[in-house]
């Protein structure tokens, strides 16, 4: 007979343990533990220069690229460490991808912006096999009809949130497993934003969204669980329902009731 009385647990896609960052003498992320959930988003939210991209960018090593940030602490893919010195940071980065706040496609056609990453890892053999990847995720990112005659045409000409659909569509090309997504909403008008909420929610099917965002009301719409940062504290994270229905934290409280940040 079926159990029902056992709780849901969602696979873990991402874990991490005792994470601080730093840069130079800042101490931005500071002993943060977490479990992020596959197929599913999760959102970061707190006041402005609480640490909530820094840590994201930790969780496909973007802090690499700062020469000062240094990161401690465990972070687990699927069970693999992914600050071992084995891991080649690019290849991390295939299976993580990210999205920017800013809408950043490279000066290149729609296709070659799609085509980028699959051309680097080798993921296509032919240009039958390319057209099918570059197809197939500009589909995902809900924007193939509206480029799809015209995918020889420069990626910077399309409006800021086709351009945003496209780099997702460009993430999203070497099939990663956890998409991160830095603000992606906050260049864009109120009708873009909800053509890429949308679309977040049909990705989440894939993939395990983190989402930073300063809208707390976008939290709550998009994603099924929250942590909430605040000083380079993470304070609380848990199901979205309950971090804005009925946070344990007094922090918590006054954030998303608009006492501070
Ligand atoms: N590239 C960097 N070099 C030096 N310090 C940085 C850098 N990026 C962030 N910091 C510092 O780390 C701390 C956390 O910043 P971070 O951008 O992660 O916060 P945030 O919560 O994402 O802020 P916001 O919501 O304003 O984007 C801040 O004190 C910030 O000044």
């Amino acid at each position: 007979m079926k159990d029902d009385s056992r709780p849901l647990i969602a696979d873990t896609k991402v874990s991490a343990t005792g994470v601080d960052v730093y840069y130079g003498d800042n101490h931005a992320i500071k002993d943060v533990s977490v479990d992020i959930d596959d197929k599913a988003v999760t959102a970061f939210i707190g006041p402005s220069g609480c640490g909530k991209s820094t840590f994201l960018r930790c969780l496909n090593r973007m802090n690499d690229t700062i020469d000062i940030c240094r990161v401690t602490g465990d972070i687990l893919l699927d069970g693999f460490d992914i600050n071992a010195k084995s891991v080649d940071p690019v290849q991390l980065r295939a299976r993580v991808g990210m999205v920017f706040q800013k809408p950043n496609p490279f000066p290149k056609s729609i296709y070659d912006n799609v085509a980028y990453g699959p051309r680097i890892h080798g993921l296509a053999d032919s240009r039958a096999e390319m057209d099918e990847i570059v197809e197939t995720s500009l589909r995902r990112a809900a924007i193939w009809d509206e480029v799809k005659d015209r995918l020889d045409a420069s990626g910077t000409g399309l409006s800021g949130g086709q351009q945003q659909r496209l780099c997702i569509a460009r993430a999203i090309a070497t099939s990663p497993e956890v998409l991160l997504m830095d603000e992606p909403c906050s260049a864009l008008d109120p009708i873009a934003t909800a053509r890429v909420e949308e679309l977040i929610d049909e990705l989440r099917g894939a993939f395990a969204i983190v989402i930073v965002t300063h809208s707390m009301q976008q939290a709550a719409r998009v994603s099924q669980k929250t942590a909430f940062f605040h000083l380079g504290v993470m304070v609380e994270y848990d199901a979205t329902e309950k971090i804005f229905h009925n946070p344990e934290d007094k922090r918590t409280q006054d954030y998303i009731t608009g006492r501070f940040g």
